[in-house]
């Protein structure tokens, strides 16, 4: 079998606001693999993009061990994070961040420029599909484009996985397929395993895996044996 490409052993995370302790996770178990799509579905403060930003070296675990492939990332520093995360980790937000006096192309050429075996932005840019935009300012562009752009400046340096939080979550159900549409391609090209947190339940039916928090904990993980194509879901 494939080995992981992350593996979780009971990682609690507490948050301490001096009044209150807030246990975000509680024990999780859980091992990602290359290739996947994972999902992560669970109701409001369940605990999923604490877990993302832990995968991402954005956060530090309070308890358990988080390893990527061979390498600890709990107990590193932050100099080794920061490495971890500009050689291995793609990331995609709800907003997109874009440069806005910086064309689709020239947004991605940022991270191509201080990366080691990236892409070029043409190629980052085709492969979601924006192709005849490259030279086009985030302004001139919807919100599904820019977010594309965004993909497409998460993925030109080639990393092992992508961890998008609510990638879909400012759009309307026309553009976020093609949103969807263009994490497939990622998923399917490059074979970056890509973790999604979403608050819509269809979009679980084009994930390899469904893993459903509760309370800081994983509830439950459900294996999709037939996955529908971005082009079914609605919303
Ligand atoms: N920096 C922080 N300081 C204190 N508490 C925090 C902090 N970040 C998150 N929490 C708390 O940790 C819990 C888990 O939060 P988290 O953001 O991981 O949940 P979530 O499942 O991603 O929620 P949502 O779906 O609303 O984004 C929540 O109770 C939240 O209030």
């Amino acid at each position: 079998m494939e080995q992981p490409v992350f593996k979780l052993s009971g990682v609690t995370k507490v948050y301490d606001t001096g009044k209150v302790k807030v246990r975000a996770l509680d024990g999780v178990d859980l091992e990602l693999f290359p290739h996947e799509i994972a999902v992560l579905l669970g109701p409001s403060g369940s605990g999923k993009s604490t877990l993302l930003n832990i995968l991402g070296g954005l956060d530090q675990v309070t308890g358990g061990q988080v390893w990527f492939r061979d390498t600890e990332l709990t107990g590193m520093g932050d100099r080794q994070l920061t490495a971890y995360r500009r050689d291995h980790v793609g990331f995609v937000f709800q907003f997109y961040n874009l440069v806005a006096s910086l064309t689709a192309r020239e947004n991605v050429q940022l991270v191509t420029d201080v990366s080691r075996d990236p892409m070029t932005p043409a190629e980052a840019l085709s492969l979601v599909g924006l192709e005849p935009r490259l030279d086009h300012f985030p302004a001139e562009l919807s919100g599904g484009e820019q977010q594309r752009v965004a993909i497409a400046r998460a993925i030109a340096k080639r990393p092992e996985v992508l961890l998008c939080d609510e990638p879909t979550g400012a759009l309307d159900s026309k553009t976020g397929v093609q949103v969807l549409e263009a994490l497939k391609t990622v998923n399917e090209q490059l074979g970056t395993a890509t973790i999604v947190i979403t608050h819509n339940a269809m979009i679980r039916k084009m994930a390899h895996r469904v893993l459903r928090f509760q309370d800081g904990r994983i509830g439950s993980v459900e294996v999709n044996e037939t996955r529908i194509a971005p082009s079914e879901i609605e919303w």
